[in-house]
């Protein structure tokens, strides 16, 4: 039957070992196994079915989600589940919900911003979910600029405590994910006034509601700010809207690893840099990046298998029509999307890496790498997540008809997905922190001041503003010598033109307002530069398995050479590249996509990924695509019925001409 044998023709076509991609996916093979058997955990629980999810009332969803976040939490107390597997079990019940901000949030903002007693104080409470916390810092008329908070937290010197207001409309807090019905504190970001003195924008633990009857606490409106795009998707997720009327918290509520206020109302500021207020937006950030990778991947994963099993037109001999997926062109949009899966997994990894690192440090007192961890983890935030959503969509397209079908499984994921463009700071206010962080650098060049990190390729600055790249032959772009150099040099001619151009202004932010486009695009080439050059490190270290090495490194080739073609316009204005050598590199990416195309079915099957967690009909990993599309159908509520609701009043007036008439 089509489908069954079409996938199972094609897994028996793979070139390499499958089962050590996967241990590659996930990390290690402890990884593996965890979310193997986590998966297969939630899998089976019918309490974690997701199937009419689309079709539910706001208020039946949410109740929902309560049931599934509640069923999670105590079998992870029966199951005692460690931490990781805790996560893993939340991230395969795959619904967003008051439990992600509690956990992703609430939890590392006390443990990154408290002090050793707030920590000892707050967190076990957190932890056994004797409290739920959120994430309460984005107001009705402030999200990207954070130092423009309104709420404020003034110092009363009388009372020893700090009064939390909320003075105008736009400074009501809006958006936090779990603060609209279930949290019941919050780590409020707000403008510290003391004495009547503005010290800036502080963390602040603030009860919101009764433990004992969940109602607001005096002085708090609270509420959910409404319906969101897509059916079922971020719906799950009570974002809430919160006002403050003058209510009082104690002074050790204010989160004082950064800065304290003492009993007589004095701001002690310690040795960590300020910026460390910002430090869960660095952690998140971090972690949306792996994110990235799961949602595309999952995407990537329907619609390969899918095209394997779609056929259309093209007559072989033996009747059968031709499986989409040989078509050049759904090669070329595909393959670039699987390859950019497992450039983000392997980049997230890499940047997981770099926050650890920059945690050790900073708890030895060395901030040095904070910097660069911003500009990373924002740069590579922004990248993946805005590729991500596109990727999701183009995934939709390349199912054709039956890819907008929400049994497909991509509506609902992209309208899931599409939101991590914007939260955790929006995309472009990230890249434009990115282009800060580079222009700062190029400006260092040659101060004695060594690029480190991500920008140590600036530190050939001469060498990449005069090389040429040396490709003569198609396979010439193989070389990862090759490609490195073509990007380096792209970047930094980006970043210095946009120096240069800088400099011609009197007032620099003025200038850097006038040039803000040309400085997104110039952070876009340098954080493409590390995904390329994280992936080209990932191919050399030791990859065991058959054929997995050379499939990654296909993989990469495809990554490099797709960007490179996206992006030619740049590769070309700059000099680093001429059009004989673009053409070359075009004709080397249609030969990776036939390298990659007998092994396409696998390179998704090594994702791991179950139907459960795909819920996706075109996805499913038996290839029965057809029989079960026909079977969802009739379960569509409207099917219920075969005559429906409404037939008397609306349809049967037409069909017997009583409006017509009525009319003339
Ligand atoms: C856009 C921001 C960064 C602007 O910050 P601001 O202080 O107003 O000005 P500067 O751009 O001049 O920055 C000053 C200085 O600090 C450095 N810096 C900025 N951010 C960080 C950081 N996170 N870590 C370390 N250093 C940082 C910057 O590089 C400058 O350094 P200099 O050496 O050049 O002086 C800020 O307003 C911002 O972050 N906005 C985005 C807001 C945001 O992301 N909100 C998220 C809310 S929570 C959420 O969305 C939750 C979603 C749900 C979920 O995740 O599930
Ligand atoms: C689903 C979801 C969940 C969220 N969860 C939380 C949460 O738990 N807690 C929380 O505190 N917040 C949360 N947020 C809020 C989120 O962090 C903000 O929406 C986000 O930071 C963007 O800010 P904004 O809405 O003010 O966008 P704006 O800044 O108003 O952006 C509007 C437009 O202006 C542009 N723009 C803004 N500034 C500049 C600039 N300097 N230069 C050039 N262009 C600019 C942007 O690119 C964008 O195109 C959530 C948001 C969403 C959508």
């Amino acid at each position: 039957m089509a489908g069954f044998d079409d996938l199972a023709s094609e897994r028996s076509k793979a070139q390499f070992d499958v089962e050590e991609m996967k241990v590659i996916w996930a990390g290690s093979r402890h990884t593996l196994e965890v979310s193997d058997r986590i998966s297969r955990l939630v899998a089976n629980d019918p309490v974690f079915r997701k199937d009419t999810r689309t079709m539910l009332s706001r208020k039946d969803l949410f109740k929902n989600t309560l049931r599934k976040a509640a069923h999670a939490w105590k079998r992870i107390i029966e199951l005692r589940l460690s931490e990781e597997e805790a996560a893993e079990l939340r991230f395969y019940v795959d619904e967003p919900a008051f439990m992600d901000l509690h956990w992703g949030m609430f939890i590392p903002t006390i443990k990154g911003q408290g002090t050793e007693e707030q920590q000892q104080k707050w967190l076990p409470l957190a932890y056994k979910m004797k409290i739920i916390g959120c994430y309460a810092q984005t107001e009705l008329g402030h999200g990207s600029n954070v130092q423009g908070l309104e709420t404020t937290a003034t110092f009363d010197p009388q009372t020893d405590e700090f009064i939390i207001h909320s003075p105008t409309l736009t400074s009501s807090k809006w958006w936090p994910g779990g603060l609209g019905k279930v949290s019941t504190h919050a780590v409020v970001y707000g403008r510290l006034i003391i004495d009547s003195k503005d010290y800036g924008v502080n963390g602040f633990i603030v009860q919101l509601r009764s433990l004992d009857d969940h109602l607001p606490l005096p002085g708090i409106t609270i509420g959910d700010i409404g319906m969101k795009f897509g059916s079922g998707a971020y719906n799950t997720m009570d974002n809430g809207v919160l006002r403050f009327d003058h209510v009082r918290i104690p002074r050790d509520q204010m989160l004082m690893r950064v800065s304290q206020v003492t009993r007589e109302g004095k701001l002690v500021q310690s040795n960590v840099p300020w910026q460390l207020v910002y430090g869960t937006m660095v952690y998140v950030r971090q972690k949306i990046v792996s994110d990235a990778s799961c949602a595309l991947s999952r995407a990537v994963c329907i619609a390969t298998r899918y095209s394997a099993v779609r056929r259309q037109f093209g007559l072989q001999s033996n009747g059968i029509e031709t499986q989409v997926i040989d078509y050049k062109t759904q090669q070329s949009r595909l393959f670039p999307l699987l390859a950019s899966a497992y450039a983000f997994r392997f980049v997230g990894e890499w940047l997981k890496w770099l926050y650890m690192d920059v945690n050790q440090r900073l708890q030895a007192s060395d901030f040095s790498t904070l910097p660069e961890a911003h500009a990373c983890t924002a740069g590579l935030k922004s990248l993946t997540t805005s590729a991500t959503a596109d990727g999701i969509e183009e995934c939709r397209k390349l199912c054709g008809g039956h890819g907008y079908l929400c049994s497909s499984g991509l509506p609902e994921l992209f309208a899931v997905y599409i939101p991590a463009c914007t939260y955790e700071g929006d995309n472009i206010v990230l890249l434009l922190q990115v282009a800060r962080f580079l222009i700062k650098t190029v400006s260092q060049l040659g101060s004695g001041k060594e690029p480190v990190g991500t920008t140590v390729y600036m530190g050939r600055v001469e060498q990449l503003m005069q090389c040429h790249c040396a490709v003569q032959k198609a396979e010439d772009w193989l070389k990862p010598s090759v490609i490195l150099e073509a990007f380096e040099a792209r970047s930094m001619r980006m970043s210095v033109a946009s120096a240069q151009n800088l400099a011609k202004f009197d007032n620099q932010e003025e200038g850097f307002l006038e040039l803000s486009a040309d400085l997104v695009q110039a952070a876009v080439a340098h954080c493409q530069l590390i995904v390329v050059s994280k992936f080209i490190e990932k191919l050399q270290q030791d990859i065991p398995g058959k054929g997995v090495k050379g499939q990654l490194e296909a993989l990469c080739n495809i990554y490099a050479l797709f960007i490179l073609h996206k992006h030619l316009g740049d590769f070309l204005s700059t000099g680093c590249i001429t059009p004989k050598q673009a053409s070359l590199a075009n004709a080397q990416l249609r030969s990776l996509y036939s390298q990659v195309r007998p092994n396409a079915i696998a390179l998704v099957d090594a994702f791991n990924y179950t139907d459960h967690y795909l819920s996706s009909v075109l996805g499913r990993y038996d290839g029965n695509v057809y029989p079960k599309l026909y079977e969802e159908a009739w379960k569509d509520p409207l099917n219920d019925s075969v005559v429906p609701d409404g037939y008397q009043e609306y349809i049967q007036p037409i069909l017997k001409q009583q409006l017509r008439n009525a009319r003339l």
